[in-house]
């Protein structure tokens, strides 16, 4: 899939993951729509990007993807700009085990809403082009990080949510492959939380643990996630799988066939 002028969106697009996503599409010739809670680091991003790609390129929306509300207003401000979108990546998440509804909300329920309003406006059965969906699990999503339970859980659901959309598109015929990318610890804020009692509530205990983990695996840079992410977006042949990003390299994973 050739990027020139194709539309996206991309949630929690201001900075991390979600900035190098938008920028990588950005180099390929596409048009981004950047939605993110985070109005400030948001708008600066977009004047930085209009100087490197144009004005006419990005568009930031102040959006909080635990509204329906705020993301039907997303979706119908990019289309009326850069029309119908062809790409979208449902990558807002946070780490809080204390306040975990609002991990689910955010992490799971809102990936389900972006994935839910892509399927309305890019379903080619009902007047899309097609295209496809990107969501934004973790190596989290395949197996425990022990400190955060609920923020594994959630990743889980993206994984399984984002085959069975797969599935469904394949039986169904929306013409729009679903994907998810699982990366190992990445250089971003989210690490922060990590750190943070007030975050891992009850299970802060188990920092040494998660010190290991993050020693075992390392640290990837945002640069080698985006190269794998385009992989995702633009390779045809892609449809239900799950892009496992590590420092030794990227794997499609299997799973079992029950
Ligand atoms: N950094 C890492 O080690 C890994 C991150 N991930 C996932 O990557 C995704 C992006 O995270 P990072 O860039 O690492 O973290 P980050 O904290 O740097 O960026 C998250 C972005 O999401 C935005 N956001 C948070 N809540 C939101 C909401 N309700 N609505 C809209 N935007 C919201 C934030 O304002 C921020 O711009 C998350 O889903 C995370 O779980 C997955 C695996 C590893
Ligand atoms: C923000 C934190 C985050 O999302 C990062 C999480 C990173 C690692 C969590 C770790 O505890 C989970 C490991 C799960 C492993 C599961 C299966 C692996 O065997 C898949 C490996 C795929 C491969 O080697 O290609």
């Amino acid at each position: 899939m050739a990027l020139t002028s194709k539309v996206a969106i991309v949630t929690g697009a201001a900075q991390g993951l979600g900035r190098g996503f938008s920028e990588i599409l950005l180099q390929n010739g596409a048009k981004v729509a950047l939605l993110d809670v985070n109005e400030t680091v948001g708008k600066s991003l977009k004047e930085t990007f209009d100087n490197q790609y144009g004005p006419d390129k990005s568009l930031f929306l102040s959006c909080n993807v635990e509204s329906e509300e705020q993301l039907k207003a997303a979706f119908q401000k990019t289309i009326q700009t850069f029309g119908r979108p062809h790409i979208m990546c449902n990558n807002a998440g946070i780490i809080n085990e204390s306040n975990w509804e609002k991990a689910v909300s955010i992490n799971l329920m809102g990936v389900v809403r972006g994935t839910y309003l892509a399927l309305e406006h890019m379903n080619k059965l009902t007047g899309g082009q097609g295209g496809v969906v990107v969501n934004v699990g973790s190596l989290a999503g395949l197996g425990p990080l022990p400190c955060t339970p609920v923020y594994t859980a959630t990743k889980h659901g993206v994984v399984g949510f984002t085959r069975a959309m797969a599935a469904a598109s394949d039986i169904s015929g929306y013409g729009i492959r679903f994907n998810v990318i699982c990366p190992a610890f990445v250089q971003t804020d989210i690490l922060n939380a990590l750190y943070q009692p007030e975050k891992t509530g009850q299970f802060s205990s188990l920092i040494e643990n998660t010190k290991k983990l993050i020693e075992m695996y390392g640290i990837i840079e945002v640069p080698d996630v985006s190269k794998n992410f385009l992989q995702l977006v633009t390779d045809e042949t892609k449809n239900g799988e799950a892009l496992a990003v590590l420092q030794k390299g990227c794997s499609y994973v299997t799973f079992p066939a029950l």
